[in-house]
């Protein structure tokens, strides 16, 4: 086995739907570091845009097939980093992994030591948890948002411009650190963190996941479900709640942003509850650039982006995550907003 601090260090980088990790992950690439990083994307969605939303770095992105790695396309994670391990070795300092929103990270941590190659490859160095300061009491009594704060080395507390007053920043650390006693939490806008925090930290001990949970290893057993794609290792299919559920729409054609503003006004006013997370890349009539689409519940921000490059497909490309979503009815009245040709 190679010495421990030849092994290539991996951030898994967790937290809810919206709250901020591709916001971190182009901090960290635009970052001054010196480090090569490798980027690994998993994505919950029907329709993949994080890795279209990545800024240019020069830096490497993966992306898994749709479907969280804690449970369907986990194979998917092995066979990436049994890539970098063959073709890509000395090519990355550092490997930052960002799992879906709903991600339990017990087995994403599971796979990092049930496999042999990556094990003697790759070391986790720390379980960052990226927290919306905003909304994450809205989802405290979710399963999954409850285990990601609970296995965090570092609970990075975002969104700290929604909430100025001090007073209700320390009531949210303290719910915090009811939860996970033992990780440090630091403040944070936009993903702006002092990179030493959470970068090469050493902050990850299995040991202290057995302390919390003895049965963490045994669990890992192998699946015996027909047409399962993971490649024998742990996963639970019924891991996540089944009400949460995504609607992807690809539609080609240029949109009129008047009726796209208001689609999106009555949208949020109608659904804003049970929309957790939208996103997408849209292209509006009369512009160069793309138009970025982003929501968490009620809060939309959309803004344009890079300009399309000339051999560019300009299909519109968004996903909404959420509850009781309705397919029809979100896809027609989205293309509604299409200019007729
Ligand atoms: N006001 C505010 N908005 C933020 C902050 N950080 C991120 N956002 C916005 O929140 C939205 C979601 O951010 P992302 O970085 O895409 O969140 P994410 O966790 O990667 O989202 P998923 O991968 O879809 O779960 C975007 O519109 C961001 O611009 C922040 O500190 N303050």
């Amino acid at each position: 086995m190679e010495e421990p601090n030849k092994r290539i260090p991996v951030t898994i980088l967790t937290g809810f739907l919206g709250s901020g990790k591709t916001t971190l992950i182009n901090y960290v690439l635009k970052a001054s570091h010196g480090k090569r990083v490798a980027v690994i994307e998993n994505e919950f969605g029907e329709i993949a845009v994080d890795s279209d939303l990545i800024v240019d770095a020069g830096d490497e992105i993966f992306e898994t097939q749709n479907g969280c790695i804690c449970c369907r396309v986990r194979g998917d994670l092995v066979r990436i980093l049994h890539e970098l391990v063959e073709k890509k070795q000395g090519k990355f300092d550092m490997i930052l992994l960002e799992t879906t929103g709903l991600a339990d990270p017990g087995p994403v941590v599971q796979t990092f030591f049930m496999d042999k190659t990556v094990q003697d490859a790759f070391q986790i160095d720390a379980i960052v948890t990226m927290v919306d300061s905003k909304h994450f009491q809205m989802h405290l009594d979710a399963e999954e948002l409850q285990k990601q704060i609970a296995f965090a080395d570092r609970l990075v507390l975002n969104k700290l411009d929604l909430i100025p007053d001090e007073q209700e920043q320390k009531t949210l650390q303290a719910k915090l650190s009811a939860i996970n006693p033992s990780a440090e939490i630091i403040k944070s806008q936009f993903g702006k963190v002092p990179l030493n925090e959470i970068l090469d930290v050493r902050g990850f001990d299995l040991e202290k996941v057995l302390e919390r949970e003895p049965d963490f290893m045994r669990d890992a057993e192998p699946c015996d479900e027909q047409g399962c794609d993971n490649d024998g290792h742990n996963h639970n299919h019924n891991r996540h709640d089944v009400s949460v559920t995504s609607v992807g729409i690809s539609a080609p054609g240029e949109l009129d942003f008047d009726l796209l503003n208001s689609w999106v006004q009555s949208l949020l006013a109608a659904n804003g509850q049970n929309i957790y997370r939208m996103k997408g890349i849209l292209n509006v009539k009369g512009e160069q650039d793309r138009f970025v689409f982003q929501g968490v519940h009620m809060m939309f921000d959309g803004q344009q982006d890079r300009a399309w490059r000339p051999d560019e497909d300009r299909t519109n490309k968004l996903v909404f995550i959420g509850k009781q979503l309705d397919r029809e009815q979100l896809t027609n009245s989205f293309k509604a907003c299409i200019v007729a040709s």
